[in-house]
């Protein structure tokens, strides 16, 4: 198990930031960490990384139990807060320094890297001038110098157009399937549930749900969904003789003349379509308002309202 975690606290000062976190991340894994501002991912994610220590608990990094040094040990790599670069090198020259850095001849592999993280074209150009996201995709390249066991990315996707996003994504993919553990921070919920098969939603410093994605959603009893029909009046009706669908007028999505959001079970779901088929109205389109993640995110780390 490349992460095991058990009751792992850390504080600073008065600030809880980690209250009794397990946490397991298994080889060829993408695990997402979500969670509200100050939840304590970046914090976690320090110590996957041998940044900081925790106060408590017990830390196994790839079948090694962690001790009170600050190492970062074999066969992790990744970054926490931006990747650390040498802005007056180009993206060649970081990448060449770092692998003799460590004591390697890993130049062979650095043009191959660069293609992966999309920056063949920039490769001659000064980080100084680099965007957060070329940023970001060069800091990746970095950790792909040495081939990890665990790669531990804080907000990898940040800053990231959609052709880098394709790239990141890519590369990520490929080392889980290579048997890599992935354990990244986000805060787009539509980037953790494309990329990751497992994810820890983060509250105030607790674990709020950590597990596969796909539980997640049949967790999930009921959401708000769209639907877009080519009758919308008899679409209302019917779902109002549907037992189990419940009209939800106030949700603050878009309102057009098609459209009609519902709130409902699967099987319901499934009922209303049926009926509609069968009633002669076509179903253009039918979705979530709010994916199972987000919704269980927003419900599972509402704060309580402080009056
Ligand atoms: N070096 C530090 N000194 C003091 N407090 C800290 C330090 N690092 C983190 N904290 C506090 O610990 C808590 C958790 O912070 P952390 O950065 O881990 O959260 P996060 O989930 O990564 O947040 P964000 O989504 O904003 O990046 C916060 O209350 C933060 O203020």
């Amino acid at each position: 198990m490349p992460v095991r975690a058990r009751g792992i606290t850390k504080s600073f000062g008065e600030v809880v930031a980690l209250d009794g976190i397990d946490l397991d991340v298994a080889a060829g894994q993408v695990h997402g960490l979500v969670g509200p501002n100050g939840a304590g991912k970046t914090t976690l994610l320090g110590l996957l990384l041998g940044l900081a220590v925790a106060d408590s608990g017990r830390l196994e990094i790839l079948g090694t139990p962690v001790g009170r040094a600050l190492a970062a040990p074999d066969g992790v790599a990744g970054f926490v807060d931006g990747p650390g670069l040498y802005p007056s090198l180009t993206a060649r020259q970081n990448l060449a320094a770092l692998a003799a850095l460590r004591g390697r001849e890993h130049t062979a592999g650095i043009d191959e890297i660069l293609d992966q993280v999309g920056l063949t074209d920039l490769a001659d150009d000064r980080v100084r001038g680099f965007s957060l996201g070329m940023r970001q995709r060069l800091g990746l390249a970095a950790a792909l110098l040495t081939k990890p066991d665990l790669l531990v990315l804080d907000e990898p996707s940040n800053g990231l157009d959609p052709a880098g996003k394709k790239h990141v994504h890519g590369v990520l993919t490929k080392l889980a399937a290579e048997g890599t553990a992935v354990v990244l921070s986000s805060h787009r919920m539509d980037d953790v549930e494309a990329l990751c098969s497992d994810v820890t939603i983060l509250s105030t410093g607790r674990v709020a749900f950590s597990g596969p994605l796909t539980k997640l959603a049949t967790e999930t009893h009921e959401l708000d969904y769209r639907l877009v029909s080519s009758d919308a009046a008899t679409a209302r009706r019917l779902a109002g003789e549907t037992a189990g669908i419940r009209i939800v007028d106030d949700s603050g999505v878009r309102r057009d003349a098609e459209l009609l959001v519902v709130s409902a079970p699967v099987p319901a779901l499934d009922e209303l379509v049926k009926r509609l088929v069968l009633a002669g109205v076509a179903v253009r389109e039918l979705a979530p308002v709010i994916s199972p993640l987000e919704a269980a995110f927003l419900a599972l780390t509402e704060q309580p309202e402080t009056n």
